[in-house]
């Protein structure tokens, strides 16, 4: 394989947005704005840190990597429309588990009509894939985690902590696997990016967005701090799947809030518009649960609070954080 033999190879044969003009083959890809507000984000994978080669197949890896920017994406209420891929590859790669990573890129890309309209290739040590994302949203219309207010309830899509789950399975090594893990193992190497829901919500004046990367923990005081409000979980709401609490009974509560990678959304609306958003869920066919509700600061700074068994606690910002020193 060369690099430019390489290109070719995934070099697309059309474009579906017409404001594609120039796409691969030159210096740089050239896009006409589209109406509204263009909305972007980037996210990496590296080997090692986000997958191993026990974890997820080649194909695996770009769909997963493609879906944490659409995620993002998602919780702008944003329409996704291009993306360019940045890729490090070591040597011991071979072209065709590299052509299976960018068929997994464009399995999802299909579903959204998003093209691929540039990148770049680099060998290297270990195997790190940099996506950028591009989209639209109509003019003021994007969904901000500072747009919570007091009165607001608090609502998640689809289940919690399934992508920790899968993760768990897959690292402990054993071969046979029942329904339960399969589903657990599938969420967690191709999540469903919730573009759909959040692109249906756009007649909504007002709503609190954030994609679930880290863990619910993370992602409520992010919101809570963006928006300076307290917000209320009530843990018996929080949804899992049944698969999860068969599988790990000992650990899925901890994952439900902390376990992270499950890139779904969670959100505040004023409690008239929740009609709304449980109508644009169930179309979409995606689950959405009522987990709590927003209230204005009571205490000096912003802060989630998890009401558990008759008992009101905080919920520190908890889950994956890169860059922490050893005993932070
Ligand atoms: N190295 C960096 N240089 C510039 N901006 C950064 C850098 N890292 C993060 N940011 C910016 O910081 C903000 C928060 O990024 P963060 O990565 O925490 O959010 P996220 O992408 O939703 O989370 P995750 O990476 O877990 O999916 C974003 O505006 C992001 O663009
Ligand atoms: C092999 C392996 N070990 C651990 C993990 C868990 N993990 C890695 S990064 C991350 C948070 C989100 O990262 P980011 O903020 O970069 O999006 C999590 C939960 C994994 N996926 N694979
Ligand atoms: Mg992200
Ligand atoms: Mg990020
Ligand atoms: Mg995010």
């Amino acid at each position: 394989m060369d690099e430019f033999s390489f290109i070719r190879s995934i070099q697309p044969k059309f474009y579906r947005q017409s404001s594609v003009i120039k796409g691969i083959s030159d210096d740089a890809a050239v896009i006409r704005p589209v109406d509204g507000d263009f909305v972007t984000a980037v996210d990496t994978m590296v080997e090692g840190v986000h997958f191993t080669r026990e974890t997820m197949e080649p194909e695996h890896i770009g769909w997963r990597v493609l879906a944490a920017n659409l995620s993002d994406l998602a919780a702008m209420g944003s329409t996704p429309r291009f993306y360019m891929v940045s890729i490090t590859v070591p040597r011991c790669w071979s072209e065709k588990e590299l052509q299976s990573v960018y068929r997994g890129m464009k399995q999802l890309a299909d579903k959204y009509a998003v093209d691929l309209i540039g990148g770049d290739t680099v060998a290297g040590k270990e195997l790190s894939l940099t996506v950028t994302v591009i989209g639209s949203v109509a003019k003021d219309k994007a969904r901000y985690r500072s747009h919570a207010q007091s009165g607001d309830l608090l609502f998640v899509t689809g289940t919690l902590g399934d992508s920790r789950g899968g993760l768990e399975y897959l690292l402990s090594g054993q071969a046979a696997c029942s329904k339960a893990h399969d589903y657990l193992i599938r969420r967690h190497r191709t999540p469903e990016p919730r573009i759909t829901t959040a692109s249906s919500l756009s007649s909504l004046q007002r709503i609190a967005l954030n994609d679930v990367s880290d863990g619910i923990a993370s992602e409520a005081n992010e919101i809570a701090e963006a928006s300076q409000v307290e917000v209320i979980i009530n843990h018996e709401a929080v949804p899992y799947s049944e698969a999860l609490s068969t599988c790990y009974p000992d650990h899925y509560q901890a994952w439900m809030f902390s376990g992270g990678e499950d890139f779904e959304l969670l959100g505040t609306v004023p409690e008239k518009d929740w009609p709304t958003v449980e109508k644009t869920a169930e179309s979409a066919g995606v689950r959405v649960t009522k987990i709590g509700y927003v209230q204005n600061m009571r205490s000096p700074s912003p802060c989630v609070w998890l009401d558990k068994d008759g008992r009101r606690e905080r919920l520190a910002a908890s889950g994956y954080t890169h860059l922490k020193e050893e005993g932070e």
